[in-house]
Protein backbone atom coordinates (compact mmCIF):
# COMPACT_ATOMS: atom_id res chain seq x y z
CA UNK A 1 0.00 0.00 0.00
CA UNK A 2 1.11 3.17 -0.87
CA UNK A 3 1.62 5.55 2.11
CA UNK A 4 -0.03 8.48 0.91
CA UNK A 5 -3.15 6.28 0.46
CA UNK A 6 -5.94 6.81 2.96
CA UNK A 7 -7.84 3.47 3.76
CA UNK A 8 -11.67 3.55 3.11
CA UNK A 9 -13.34 1.46 5.71
CA UNK A 10 -17.09 0.39 4.25
CA UNK A 11 -19.19 -0.15 7.13
CA UNK A 12 -22.61 -1.82 6.19
CA UNK A 13 -25.24 -3.77 7.69
CA UNK A 14 -28.79 -4.25 7.94
CA UNK A 15 -31.36 -1.33 9.24
CA UNK A 16 -31.02 -0.15 12.73
CA UNK A 17 -28.08 -2.75 13.63
CA UNK A 18 -25.62 0.05 15.01
CA UNK A 19 -23.65 1.61 12.44
CA UNK A 20 -24.39 5.26 13.22
CA UNK A 21 -23.65 4.35 17.37
CA UNK A 22 -20.51 2.17 16.43
CA UNK A 23 -19.28 4.99 13.86
CA UNK A 24 -19.72 7.63 16.72
CA UNK A 25 -17.60 5.18 18.52
CA UNK A 26 -14.97 5.21 16.67
CA UNK A 27 -15.16 9.01 16.36
CA UNK A 28 -14.82 9.54 20.39
CA UNK A 29 -12.28 7.05 20.43
CA UNK A 30 -10.05 7.67 17.33
CA UNK A 31 -7.17 8.75 19.63
CA UNK A 32 -4.84 10.79 17.51
CA UNK A 33 -6.07 9.10 13.82
CA UNK A 34 -8.64 11.83 11.92
CA UNK A 35 -11.40 9.82 10.45
CA UNK A 36 -13.65 11.36 7.49
CA UNK A 37 -16.86 10.17 7.50
CA UNK A 38 -19.37 9.68 4.63
CA UNK A 39 -22.91 8.79 5.47
CA UNK A 40 -25.40 7.44 3.37
CA UNK A 41 -29.09 8.27 4.27
CA UNK A 42 -31.76 5.93 3.01
CA UNK A 43 -34.60 8.83 3.26
CA UNK A 44 -34.56 11.96 2.28
CA UNK A 45 -34.01 13.49 5.90
CA UNK A 46 -30.33 12.95 6.67
CA UNK A 47 -30.83 11.48 10.25
CA UNK A 48 -28.10 9.58 10.51
CA UNK A 49 -25.94 12.39 9.07
CA UNK A 50 -27.51 14.74 11.93
CA UNK A 51 -26.51 11.57 14.53
CA UNK A 52 -23.09 11.61 13.60
CA UNK A 53 -20.70 13.61 16.14
CA UNK A 54 -19.96 16.46 14.97
CA UNK A 55 -22.09 16.39 12.43
CA UNK A 56 -21.37 17.74 9.31
CA UNK A 57 -18.29 19.49 8.43
CA UNK A 58 -14.97 19.55 6.75
CA UNK A 59 -14.96 15.75 7.87
CA UNK A 60 -17.83 14.42 7.45
CA UNK A 61 -20.68 14.36 4.50
CA UNK A 62 -23.72 13.13 3.67
CA UNK A 63 -25.52 11.17 0.92
CA UNK A 64 -28.57 11.35 1.54
CA UNK A 65 -31.91 10.12 -0.53
CA UNK A 66 -30.91 6.52 -1.85
CA UNK A 67 -28.93 3.89 -1.94
CA UNK A 68 -25.41 4.55 -2.45
CA UNK A 69 -25.47 1.12 -4.27
CA UNK A 70 -27.52 2.55 -7.25
CA UNK A 71 -25.78 5.51 -8.14
CA UNK A 72 -26.34 6.33 -11.66
CA UNK A 73 -22.90 6.52 -11.39
CA UNK A 74 -19.70 7.45 -8.99
CA UNK A 75 -19.05 10.80 -9.63
CA UNK A 76 -20.52 12.40 -6.18
CA UNK A 77 -19.22 9.21 -4.48
CA UNK A 78 -15.88 10.38 -5.85
CA UNK A 79 -16.39 14.21 -5.68
CA UNK A 80 -16.86 13.27 -1.84
CA UNK A 81 -13.39 10.94 -1.58
CA UNK A 82 -11.35 13.72 -3.37
CA UNK A 83 -12.50 16.41 -0.77
CA UNK A 84 -11.55 14.15 2.39
CA UNK A 85 -8.58 12.62 0.75
CA UNK A 86 -7.00 16.24 -0.05
CA UNK A 87 -3.67 16.32 2.11
CA UNK A 88 -4.93 19.33 3.60
CA UNK A 89 -7.54 18.05 5.49
CA UNK A 90 -5.44 15.89 7.54
CA UNK A 91 -7.15 12.61 6.99
CA UNK A 92 -6.25 9.59 7.98
CA UNK A 93 -8.65 7.28 6.99
CA UNK A 94 -12.51 7.10 5.77
CA UNK A 95 -14.97 5.40 6.58
CA UNK A 96 -18.17 5.49 4.54
CA UNK A 97 -21.44 4.16 6.51
CA UNK A 98 -23.95 2.89 4.16
CA UNK A 99 -27.55 2.77 4.30
CA UNK A 100 -28.92 -0.32 6.37
CA UNK A 101 -30.49 -0.95 2.95
CA UNK A 102 -27.23 -0.85 0.77
CA UNK A 103 -25.45 -3.86 -1.07
CA UNK A 104 -22.13 -3.75 0.14
CA UNK A 105 -20.41 -5.34 -2.29
CA UNK A 106 -21.53 -2.54 -4.93
CA UNK A 107 -19.72 -0.20 -2.76
CA UNK A 108 -16.45 -2.46 -2.46
CA UNK A 109 -16.97 -2.43 -6.57
CA UNK A 110 -16.78 1.30 -6.59
CA UNK A 111 -13.95 2.03 -4.43
CA UNK A 112 -12.03 -0.83 -5.94
CA UNK A 113 -13.01 1.65 -9.32
CA UNK A 114 -11.71 4.38 -8.26
CA UNK A 115 -9.09 6.34 -10.11
CA UNK A 116 -8.12 8.46 -7.02
CA UNK A 117 -4.94 8.08 -6.16
CA UNK A 118 -5.15 8.91 -2.77
CA UNK A 119 -7.22 5.95 -1.51
CA UNK A 120 -7.45 2.61 -1.03
CA UNK A 121 -10.01 0.13 -0.53
CA UNK A 122 -9.80 -0.78 3.42
CA UNK A 123 -12.12 -3.63 4.17
CA UNK A 124 -15.75 -4.38 4.52
CA UNK A 125 -17.32 -4.22 8.26
CA UNK A 126 -20.56 -5.77 8.82
CA UNK A 127 -22.81 -5.08 11.72
CA UNK A 128 -25.24 -7.75 12.80
CA UNK A 129 -27.81 -6.86 15.16
CA UNK A 130 -27.68 -9.69 17.48
CA UNK A 131 -31.00 -9.71 18.80
CA UNK A 132 -32.51 -9.37 15.24
CA UNK A 133 -30.10 -11.73 13.92
CA UNK A 134 -32.79 -15.10 12.86
CA UNK A 135 -35.59 -12.65 11.57
CA UNK A 136 -33.64 -10.33 9.39
CA UNK A 137 -31.65 -13.57 7.76
CA UNK A 138 -34.96 -15.38 7.10
CA UNK A 139 -36.82 -12.23 5.52
CA UNK A 140 -33.62 -11.22 3.79
CA UNK A 141 -31.47 -14.37 2.81
CA UNK A 142 -29.28 -12.04 1.00
CA UNK A 143 -27.45 -11.49 4.65
CA UNK A 144 -25.63 -14.41 4.17
CA UNK A 145 -23.80 -13.61 1.21
CA UNK A 146 -23.10 -9.72 2.65
CA UNK A 147 -21.12 -11.46 5.53
CA UNK A 148 -19.39 -13.58 3.28
CA UNK A 149 -17.71 -10.90 1.68
CA UNK A 150 -16.85 -9.16 4.77
CA UNK A 151 -13.47 -8.74 6.33
CA UNK A 152 -14.85 -7.91 9.73
CA UNK A 153 -18.25 -8.36 11.22
CA UNK A 154 -19.33 -6.80 14.50
CA UNK A 155 -22.21 -8.84 15.98
CA UNK A 156 -23.58 -5.93 18.32
CA UNK A 157 -26.42 -5.69 20.78
CA UNK A 158 -24.60 -8.30 22.17
CA UNK A 159 -26.44 -6.72 25.50
CA UNK A 160 -30.04 -7.66 24.52
CA UNK A 161 -29.06 -11.53 24.26
CA UNK A 162 -28.58 -14.00 26.92
CA UNK A 163 -25.04 -15.68 26.90
CA UNK A 164 -25.60 -18.78 25.45
CA UNK A 165 -28.21 -17.31 22.79
CA UNK A 166 -25.31 -15.14 21.96
CA UNK A 167 -22.72 -17.76 21.49
CA UNK A 168 -24.88 -19.76 19.24
CA UNK A 169 -25.99 -16.32 17.09
CA UNK A 170 -21.68 -16.05 16.82
CA UNK A 171 -21.56 -19.22 15.74
CA UNK A 172 -24.04 -18.70 13.03
CA UNK A 173 -22.47 -15.81 12.02
CA UNK A 174 -18.61 -17.58 12.02
CA UNK A 175 -20.08 -19.78 9.74
CA UNK A 176 -20.85 -17.63 7.40
CA UNK A 177 -18.64 -14.80 7.75
CA UNK A 178 -15.79 -17.25 6.34
CA UNK A 179 -12.19 -15.75 6.85
CA UNK A 180 -13.82 -12.72 8.57
CA UNK A 181 -12.41 -11.88 12.35
CA UNK A 182 -15.94 -12.08 14.21
CA UNK A 183 -16.22 -10.01 17.66
CA UNK A 184 -19.42 -9.10 20.19
CA UNK A 185 -20.12 -5.90 20.74
CA UNK A 186 -22.73 -3.57 23.01
CA UNK A 187 -23.59 -0.23 21.58
CA UNK A 188 -20.80 -0.28 18.92
CA UNK A 189 -17.74 -0.50 21.32
CA UNK A 190 -14.69 -2.88 19.86
CA UNK A 191 -11.28 -2.26 19.58
CA UNK A 192 -10.78 1.04 17.69
CA UNK A 193 -7.10 -0.94 16.18
CA UNK A 194 -9.79 -3.46 14.93
CA UNK A 195 -10.31 -0.34 12.13
CA UNK A 196 -7.20 1.34 11.99
CA UNK A 197 -4.20 -0.95 12.29
CA UNK A 198 -4.63 -4.57 12.39
CA UNK A 199 -8.13 -5.83 10.87
CA UNK A 200 -9.69 -5.40 8.84
CA UNK A 201 -6.06 -4.93 6.96
CA UNK A 202 -4.56 -8.40 5.76
CA UNK A 203 -4.71 -10.55 2.89
CA UNK A 204 -8.30 -11.39 2.28
CA UNK A 205 -8.63 -7.67 1.72
CA UNK A 206 -5.55 -7.69 -0.39
CA UNK A 207 -6.90 -10.84 -2.51
CA UNK A 208 -10.46 -8.96 -2.89
CA UNK A 209 -11.28 -8.53 -6.23
CA UNK A 210 -13.73 -8.01 -8.94
CA UNK A 211 -13.73 -11.62 -9.03
CA UNK A 212 -14.53 -12.40 -5.90
CA UNK A 213 -17.09 -10.06 -6.06
CA UNK A 214 -18.93 -11.25 -9.17
CA UNK A 215 -19.75 -14.91 -7.35
CA UNK A 216 -21.96 -12.88 -5.70
CA UNK A 217 -23.32 -10.89 -8.37
CA UNK A 218 -27.39 -9.66 -9.10
CA UNK A 219 -29.01 -10.64 -12.36
CA UNK A 220 -28.98 -6.77 -13.74
CA UNK A 221 -31.27 -8.09 -16.53
CA UNK A 222 -34.36 -7.40 -15.41
CA UNK A 223 -34.74 -3.65 -15.52
CA UNK A 224 -38.22 -2.73 -15.01
CA UNK A 225 -39.46 -5.92 -13.18
CA UNK A 226 -42.63 -4.78 -10.68
CA UNK A 227 -41.34 -6.92 -8.24
CA UNK A 228 -38.01 -6.60 -8.13
CA UNK A 229 -36.28 -3.52 -9.40
CA UNK A 230 -35.49 -0.67 -7.87
CA UNK A 231 -37.62 2.41 -8.12
CA UNK A 232 -34.87 4.24 -9.87
CA UNK A 233 -35.32 2.05 -12.33
CA UNK A 234 -31.10 0.95 -11.73
CA UNK A 235 -32.57 -2.81 -11.97
CA UNK A 236 -30.65 -3.92 -9.56
CA UNK A 237 -33.59 -6.54 -8.72
CA UNK A 238 -31.96 -8.41 -5.77
CA UNK A 239 -30.93 -5.76 -3.89
CA UNK A 240 -32.01 -5.54 -0.25
CA UNK A 241 -33.91 -2.03 -0.86
CA UNK A 242 -35.98 -3.03 -3.71
CA UNK A 243 -38.61 -4.10 -1.46
CA UNK A 244 -38.58 -1.59 0.62
CA UNK A 245 -39.68 2.05 0.89
CA UNK A 246 -39.62 5.13 3.11
CA UNK A 247 -41.41 8.41 4.82
CA UNK A 248 -39.52 11.35 5.35
CA UNK A 249 -42.14 13.44 7.74
CA UNK A 250 -40.93 17.19 8.49
CA UNK A 251 -43.48 19.08 11.15
CA UNK A 252 -43.06 22.49 12.35
CA UNK A 253 -46.09 22.13 14.96
CA UNK A 254 -45.58 19.71 17.61
CA UNK A 255 -46.53 16.44 18.29
CA UNK A 256 -48.94 15.25 20.34
CA UNK A 257 -47.39 12.63 22.31
CA UNK A 258 -51.17 10.48 23.09
CA UNK A 259 -51.55 10.19 19.42
CA UNK A 260 -48.02 9.74 18.11
CA UNK A 261 -47.86 6.61 20.99
CA UNK A 262 -50.94 5.25 19.91
CA UNK A 263 -49.67 5.26 16.42
CA UNK A 264 -45.74 3.80 17.26
CA UNK A 265 -47.56 1.01 19.96
CA UNK A 266 -49.39 -0.05 17.26
CA UNK A 267 -47.12 0.21 14.22
CA UNK A 268 -47.71 -2.20 11.27
CA UNK A 269 -45.22 -5.25 10.76
CA UNK A 270 -43.49 -4.20 8.12
CA UNK A 271 -42.48 -0.60 9.93
CA UNK A 272 -39.30 -1.89 10.46
CA UNK A 273 -37.36 1.27 11.03
CA UNK A 274 -38.48 4.42 12.61
CA UNK A 275 -35.59 7.48 13.12
CA UNK A 276 -35.65 10.81 13.54
CA UNK A 277 -36.21 13.42 16.13
CA UNK A 278 -39.68 14.59 17.64
CA UNK A 279 -40.96 18.14 19.53
CA UNK A 280 -43.63 17.55 21.95
CA UNK A 281 -43.76 21.17 22.22
CA UNK A 282 -45.86 22.21 25.57
CA UNK A 283 -45.08 19.10 26.77
CA UNK A 284 -41.31 19.28 26.87
CA UNK A 285 -40.35 22.57 25.66
CA UNK A 286 -36.67 21.90 27.38
CA UNK A 287 -35.91 18.72 25.13
CA UNK A 288 -36.24 16.98 21.81
CA UNK A 289 -36.69 13.68 21.29
CA UNK A 290 -34.51 11.57 19.46
CA UNK A 291 -36.32 8.22 18.31
CA UNK A 292 -35.90 4.69 17.01
CA UNK A 293 -37.16 1.75 16.44
CA UNK A 294 -36.11 -1.31 15.07
CA UNK A 295 -38.41 -4.44 14.45
CA UNK A 296 -40.23 -3.94 17.41
CA UNK A 297 -37.79 -2.50 19.67
CA UNK A 298 -38.37 1.71 20.78
CA UNK A 299 -36.75 4.00 22.58
CA UNK A 300 -36.78 7.74 22.97
CA UNK A 301 -33.75 9.75 23.90
CA UNK A 302 -34.66 13.25 25.19
CA UNK A 303 -32.13 15.55 25.04
CA UNK A 304 -31.98 19.34 25.13
CA UNK A 305 -32.49 21.36 22.28
CA UNK A 306 -29.65 23.55 21.59
CA UNK A 307 -30.62 27.68 21.97
CA UNK A 308 -31.01 28.39 18.32
CA UNK A 309 -32.22 25.27 16.82
CA UNK A 310 -35.33 25.43 14.93
CA UNK A 311 -38.23 23.20 16.40
CA UNK A 312 -39.13 20.54 14.11
CA UNK A 313 -40.47 17.16 14.01
CA UNK A 314 -37.99 15.26 11.52
CA UNK A 315 -38.54 11.52 10.70
CA UNK A 316 -37.80 8.89 8.66
CA UNK A 317 -39.71 5.82 7.99
CA UNK A 318 -39.01 2.63 6.30
CA UNK A 319 -40.55 -0.57 5.91
CA UNK A 320 -41.69 -3.05 3.77
CA UNK A 321 -45.64 -3.46 2.21
CA UNK A 322 -46.28 -0.33 4.26
CA UNK A 323 -48.88 2.26 3.11
CA UNK A 324 -46.45 5.49 2.81
CA UNK A 325 -49.58 7.97 2.24
CA UNK A 326 -52.01 6.19 5.23
CA UNK A 327 -48.33 7.17 7.67
CA UNK A 328 -48.22 10.05 6.39
CA UNK A 329 -51.84 11.20 7.22
CA UNK A 330 -51.56 9.65 10.94
CA UNK A 331 -48.79 11.50 11.74
CA UNK A 332 -50.14 14.51 10.34
CA UNK A 333 -53.40 13.51 12.66
CA UNK A 334 -50.61 13.68 15.22
CA UNK A 335 -49.67 17.07 15.19
CA UNK A 336 -50.77 19.68 17.67
CA UNK A 337 -51.66 23.88 17.85
CA UNK A 338 -52.57 23.66 21.62
CA UNK A 339 -50.58 25.72 23.66
CA UNK A 340 -51.39 23.95 26.98
CA UNK A 341 -49.71 20.34 27.63
CA UNK A 342 -52.15 17.23 28.39
CA UNK A 343 -51.24 16.45 32.36
CA UNK A 344 -50.03 13.30 31.69
CA UNK A 345 -49.77 12.80 27.97
CA UNK A 346 -45.76 12.05 28.30
CA UNK A 347 -46.40 9.02 30.53
CA UNK A 348 -46.46 6.90 27.69
CA UNK A 349 -43.49 8.45 25.74
CA UNK A 350 -41.16 8.25 28.51
CA UNK A 351 -41.81 4.31 29.18
CA UNK A 352 -39.74 4.14 26.30
CA UNK A 353 -36.53 6.20 27.38
CA UNK A 354 -33.76 4.09 28.44
CA UNK A 355 -32.61 3.34 32.05
CA UNK A 356 -28.67 5.35 32.75
CA UNK A 357 -27.76 1.72 33.01
CA UNK A 358 -28.41 0.57 29.58
CA UNK A 359 -26.65 3.69 28.08
CA UNK A 360 -23.56 3.19 26.12
CA UNK A 361 -20.43 4.46 28.14
CA UNK A 362 -20.29 8.45 28.34
CA UNK A 363 -19.29 10.11 25.46
CA UNK A 364 -16.99 13.62 25.70
CA UNK A 365 -19.69 15.43 23.79
CA UNK A 366 -22.88 13.83 25.11
CA UNK A 367 -25.05 16.32 26.21
CA UNK A 368 -27.55 14.87 29.72
CA UNK A 369 -30.81 15.82 28.86
CA UNK A 370 -33.09 17.37 31.87
CA UNK A 371 -36.26 15.18 32.88
CA UNK A 372 -39.23 17.03 31.51
CA UNK A 373 -40.94 17.12 35.00
CA UNK A 374 -40.11 20.75 35.78
CA UNK A 375 -41.75 21.78 32.94
CA UNK A 376 -45.65 22.77 33.25
CA UNK A 377 -47.32 19.43 32.60
CA UNK A 378 -45.16 16.65 32.08
CA UNK A 379 -44.33 14.18 34.84
CA UNK A 380 -42.37 10.73 34.48
N1 LIG B 1 -29.51 -2.28 23.33
C1 LIG B 1 -28.69 -1.86 22.37
N2 LIG B 1 -29.10 -0.90 21.51
C2 LIG B 1 -28.22 -0.50 20.56
C3 LIG B 1 -26.93 -1.05 20.43
N3 LIG B 1 -26.32 -0.44 19.39
C4 LIG B 1 -27.19 0.45 18.89
N4 LIG B 1 -28.34 0.42 19.60
C5 LIG B 1 -29.56 1.20 19.37
O1 LIG B 1 -30.15 0.72 18.17
C6 LIG B 1 -30.80 1.81 17.49
C7 LIG B 1 -30.26 1.92 16.07
O2 LIG B 1 -28.88 2.25 16.12
P1 LIG B 1 -28.16 3.01 14.92
O3 LIG B 1 -26.72 3.11 15.28
O4 LIG B 1 -28.89 4.24 14.56
O5 LIG B 1 -28.35 1.93 13.76
P2 LIG B 1 -27.99 2.08 12.19
O6 LIG B 1 -27.46 0.77 11.75
O7 LIG B 1 -27.12 3.26 11.97
O8 LIG B 1 -29.43 2.36 11.58
P3 LIG B 1 -29.81 2.63 10.02
O9 LIG B 1 -28.82 3.67 9.53
O10 LIG B 1 -31.21 3.12 10.06
O11 LIG B 1 -29.68 1.34 9.30
C8 LIG B 1 -30.54 3.04 18.34
O12 LIG B 1 -31.65 3.19 19.21
C9 LIG B 1 -29.29 2.68 19.13
O13 LIG B 1 -29.17 3.37 20.36
C10 LIG B 1 -26.53 -2.07 21.35
O14 LIG B 1 -25.46 -2.65 21.29
N5 LIG B 1 -27.46 -2.42 22.28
Amino acid sequence: MNKQQIPVIVLAGFLGSGKTTLLNHLLHRSGGSRIGAIVNDFGSIEIDAMSVAGQLGDSTVSLGNGCLCCAVDASELDEYLERLARPSAGIDVIVIEASGLAEPQELVKMLLASENPHIVYGGLVEVVDAAEFDATRERHPEVDRHLGIADLVVVNKADRVPGEERERVLGVVRGLAGRAAVVSASFGRVDVELFFDRAPVGERVGQLSFDDLREGDVDLGDVGDENGACEDGCGHRDHLHSAYESLSFTSEAPMEPRSLMALLDSRPEGLYRIKGYVDFGAADPRNRYGVHAVGRFLRFYPEQWAPAEPRLTQLVLIGSGIDVPALEKELEACRTYAPQADEHGMWGVLRYVQEPDEEPDGQPDDQPAEAPGEEPGAER
